[in-house]
């Protein structure tokens, strides 16, 4: 393998992983990282962001990383701060939604004509006004449901049609979406959806502003990438495909939780057949009686491993 120079902590930590981990933290350019639970799926992440920041990623541009927990995003930039690094404002750790606030809605909403969100009011999607918004678009588009019980189905039709994922057939649930858009427009209002399909928007018509980002962040590390919707896919594809932005999604594609709302392991795998992918295959919680089980239950085998008793 090529030497890499990097400080000494950091070295350390990369003679500590196994084989895989260290080519998935080393490895130059875009990349899937395939990581089922306890296989240290973190670990490896936290020392590929350090190799990008020291090795792949000019002095004063940086690393996006984008997790679906703000307790997970804390996380790495602790674990890099333990590998005696001090990123500052290199590393970008948030969520999604604070991410396109912070670097993408904020600093050019204006830009494009658009009220920025501080002037906006932030309505979460459990707040009872969101709720009355989604009766009356209900109501607007003469959807014969039940708002309150259609959540879910309302959530994952938006994130399709902010995607244009259509279909043949139009769901009753688009025209919902629309004339929530409008509603929340109508009252100043943005959501948690909003900021991201916002984002999204202004990356995909504006190409300076997309320029802008890429240099600012030359390289995006998303976590459970499997969790993270269509949207976020596009917004990936859009950065990666029209400005360069190089990726790395780590992900497993046998966890989705979230997929109610339209996470869908397919956006993870059809990047696997893009990017060269590494999977993690040691599993360093389970012995080989709950490998053996959790393949059962998938009814088909994979190639994790146990740990090395
Ligand atoms: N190369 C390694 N050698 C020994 N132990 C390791 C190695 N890599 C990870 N581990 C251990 O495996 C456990 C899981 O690591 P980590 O938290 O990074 O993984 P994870 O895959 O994100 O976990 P999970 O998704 O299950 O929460 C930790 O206890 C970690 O120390």
């Amino acid at each position: 393998m090529e030497e890499i120079r990097v400080r000494t902590i950091l070295a350390r930590e990369l003679d500590e992983l196994n084989d895989e981990q260290r080519r998935a933290a080393t490895h130059k350019g875009n990349l899937v990282v395939l990581a089922g639970p306890g296989s240290g799926k973190t670990r490896t992440l936290v020392a590929r962001v350090g190799c990008l920041l020291e090795t792949q990623v000019a002095q004063y541009r940086g690393v996006a990383a984008i997790t679906y927990t703000k307790h997970a995003a804390r996380e790495i930039v602790d674990r890099i701060r333990r590998l005696g690094m001090q990123p500052g404002t290199r590393l970008a750790s948030s969520t999604l939604h604070s991410w396109c606030l912070g670097h993408i809605l904020r600093p050019y909403s204006q830009l494009v004509g658009k009220q920025s969100p501080d002037s906006l009011a932030i309505v979460d999607d459990k707040a009872k006004a969101w709720m009355r918004v989604l009766e009356m678009s209900f109501e607007r588009a003469g959807v014969m449901a039940i708002p309150k019980y259609e959540k879910a189905s309302f959530t994952k039709a938006r994130r399709r049609l902010t995607v244009g994922d259509i279909g043949e057939v139009r769901d009753p649930m688009f025209d919902a979406a629309l004339a929530f858009e409008e509603i929340m427009e109508e009252r100043g209002w943005i959501d948690y959806d909003m900021m991201i399909s916002r984002s999204l928007a202004i990356l995909k018509e504006n190409s300076e502003i997309r320029s802008l980002i890429a240099s600012k962040f030359p390289h995006v590390v998303v976590d459970e990438y499997q969790d993270l919707g269509p949207v976020l896919h596009s917004l990936v594809k859009t950065l990666s495909d029209d400005s360069g932005v190089e990726i790395t999604a780590f992900g497993d594609p046998d966890q989705t939780v979230m997929g109610f709302t339209g996470a869908d392991p397919k956006y993870l795998i059809e990047l696997a057949q893009v990017f060269p992918a590494i999977p993690l295959k040691v599993n360093y919680r389970s012995g080989s009686a709950i490998i053996a089980a959790s393949h059962a239950v998938l009814g088909e085998e994979r190639d994790h491993e146990a740990r090395p008793d």
